[in-house]
């Protein structure tokens, strides 16, 4: 099933996202993330397990001819009954309050077993061909887990380029003109006022709306600010610094005559944020670790931030290539800027990368 102008499948990734992230915020709340530690020691917890589990229900019930990329998989669930018995009870509760939103979405898992299985539908291989989804269900886990930023993140590509982009951020403020502090990565709570939902049709340009428990709400076109002097830019990177050289980052901004400090937040969370004109720039450096990036931590933020009238490449200007497989294998790191001044950033960090 598609259609050309991707309207169904935006509707679709909204609905889904939005749903995923009630589940996300019940985990929240219940204060038992139920953490386990992944094979290169980074933590998932029943909260990406679960958010997984409903979005790729709902992507298969309307599109069930589509390849899909997910962070996770089963195996750990498969072999520790406790943790599913959790995250089963979890899937089977959560449903979005507009019963026609969730009839679209396919209802309810059957059973325990047909999760797995689900869960395990995210082992596509990706690449240059097809329809292909890329999901994080909880980006920014150690943010989930110390209470700050975290995003659920899903993007559609076809033939190896996003064409649908969709940010859930719960703890971000629902006003796009509320400018961004530096504690922003460490505020815990969903209370009133936050919440948000950021989307992209490539083509259509980019927009938010209040991440709320019913029906969609109405959407509002973001763009991002305009720039007149780039020294009193804000720019945003990793709260851990294992993730992106802050020490670079810094020599870049000093470069550019930015005198704030830089806002520290986990996750898409910094897409989002300077898309809506929050912030202006996101600087993520490569680290001395070869570390390359997965496609799902990039792909809808990446999008956003285009359409929103920005420039995203990474550090020797090229744009990033999602069609290389579950990874960005031909990229290294991520620079996000208003298009106009985009190549004026990229000129400081050549220049801070390339006299290293
Ligand atoms: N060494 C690394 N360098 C860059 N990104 C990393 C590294 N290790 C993990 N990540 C990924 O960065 C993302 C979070 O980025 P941010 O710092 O912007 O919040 C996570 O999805 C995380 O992946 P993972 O899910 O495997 O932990
Ligand atoms: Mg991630
Ligand atoms: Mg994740
Ligand atoms: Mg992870």
């Amino acid at each position: 099933m598609s259609s050309p102008d991707y309207a169904q499948e935006l509707r679709i990734a909204l609905l889904a996202v939005q749903r995923a992230t009630l589940l996300t915020k019940t985990v929240f709340h219940n204060n038992a993330k139920g953490t386990l530690d992944k094979a290169d020691a980074s933590p998932v917890t029943i909260g990406d397990f679960g958010a997984q589990a409903l979005i790729i229900s709902a992507l298969q019930h309307n599109f069930p001819n589509d390849e899909i990329v997910a962070e996770e998989e089963a195996k750990d669930l498969r072999e520790n009954e406790r943790v599913r018995a959790t995250v089963w009870e979890l899937v089977k509760n959560t449903k979005l309050s507009d019963a026609a939103g969730e009839k679209e979405l396919g209802g309810a898992i059957q059973s325990p077993e047909a999760m797995l299985d689900i869960i395990d539908k995210g082992d596509s291989k990706g690449g240059r061909s097809g329809r292909i989804w890329a999901i994080d269900p909880i980006d920014g886990t150690k943010g989930f887990l110390r209470g700050g930023q975290y995003a659920v993140c899903l993007a559609l590509m076809v033939d190896g380029d996003v064409k649908v982009g969709v940010l859930g951020c719960p703890n971000l403020p629902v006003n796009d003109s509320e400018p961004l502090t530096e504690d922003i990565g460490a505020d815990a709570t969903d209370a009133e006022g936050k919440g948000v939902l950021f989307s992209a049709i490539l083509g259509q340009g980019a927009a938010s709306r209040p991440l709320q428990k019913g029906a969609l709400a109405d959407p509002s076109k973001i763009t991002m600010k305009p720039i007149t002097n780039i020294s009193d830019a804000t720019f945003c990177e990793s709260v851990e610094a294992g993730h992106s050289s802050q020490g670079d980052a810094a020599a870049i901004a000093k470069k550019l005559g930015i005198t704030k400090n830089s806002v520290r937040m986990d996750s898409q969370a910094k897409y989002g944020s300077i898309a809506r004109g929050a912030g202006d720039l996101y600087l993520r450096l490569p680290t001395s670790k070869s570390y390359v990036e997965k496609i799902w931590d990039h792909a809808a933020g990446d999008l956003i931030v285009r359409e929103a009238g920005g420039q995203v490449t990474d550090a020797e200007n090229k744009r990033l290539d999602f069609s290389q497989g579950r990874r960005l294998e031909v990229n290294k790191g991520v620079v996000a800027a208003p298009k106009d001044v985009h190549p004026h950033v990229i000129e400081a960090v050549m220049s801070v990368l390339g006299s290293k």
